[in-house]
């Protein structure tokens, strides 16, 4: 029988936004991981959705055929932070959805409200069913999707520093051309009508500029353990 003493902790859902860059993915998935919980990558949702558009010959500067479109394509991600996965129609996406095409036309793509209550559904879905719970990373977690989420982090970092780090990922890349890709796409992000990038007035900024990869994980663990705690 089960008692309170060896009873499962009940699932605690963490949401992480911020901008291009400062780290969600990498944390999301180290935290997940050592805590024993599911991850789920939002921003791949949506670059799939891209992908599907653009190879479907939508046009992506056409709202309405975006939104005639946007529940076609069945979009499935797996949430094991050691290999996270996702399917369009049951082809693996995970390499194409990254690809410098899919990057530049995602915003526009995601600032379709009729895209964004489809994923948005599906992103709800996924974290209802996790058991242990799940670390959710993106744009507006915190303040739309997940809003009733145990903790919320908004990770923050200069300019200078998301773009040192994706160049670095992408030798030899400019620097300052990143830097403004980077700028740009935040931009369409956090202006769009429709949920925008934004920090939920009860997230906890992290500002990782000054801090590693490390630093940031452990900050991140030490906040869901505090919340567990708590209950
Ligand atoms: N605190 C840090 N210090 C140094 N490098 C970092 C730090 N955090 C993340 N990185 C590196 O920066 C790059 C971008 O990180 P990551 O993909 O996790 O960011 P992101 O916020 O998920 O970006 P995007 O929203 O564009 O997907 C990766 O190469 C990652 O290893
Ligand atoms: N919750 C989310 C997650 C992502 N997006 C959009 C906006 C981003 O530019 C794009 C790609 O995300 P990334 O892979 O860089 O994290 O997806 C969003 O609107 N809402």
């Amino acid at each position: 029988m089960e008692t309170a003493a060896n009873a499962a902790p009940a699932a605690v859902i963490v949401a992480i936004d911020g901008p291009s860059g400062t780290g969600k993915s990498s944390t999301s998935k180290a935290v997940a991981a050592q805590l024993g919980l599911s991850y789920l990558d939002t921003g791949a949702q949506y670059r799939a959705i891209t992908w599907w558009m653009v190879n479907n010959g939508i046009d992506i500067a056409d709202p309405a055929a975006i939104a005639a479109a946007a529940d076609k394509p069945d979009i499935v991600s797996g949430t094991d932070p050691a290999a996270p996965t996702i399917t369009v129609d049951g082809t693996d996406v995970a390499a194409p959805i990254r690809t410098q095409e899919v990057t530049s036309k995602v915003s526009a793509v995601s600032a379709v409200p009729e895209v964004r209550t489809r994923i948005t559904e599906l992103q709800r879905s996924i974290a209802r069913g996790t058991e242990l719970g799940i670390v959710v990373e993106g744009r507006d977690i915190g303040t739309t999707v997940l809003p009733d989420a145990d903790l919320k982090i908004f990770l923050t970092a200069s300019p200078e520093a998301r773009a040192a780090r994706r160049s670095g990922e992408l030798k030899g890349a400019d620097v300052n051309a990143t830097r403004e890709a980077l700028i740009k796409r935040d931009a369409a992000d956090s202006g769009r009508k429709t949920s925008p990038l934004a920090k939920a007035g009860d997230a906890v900024e992290v500002d990782t500029t000054e801090l590693s990869l490390q630093q940031v994980i452990e900050c991140v663990v030490t906040l869901v353990e505090e919340k567990r705690a708590e209950r």
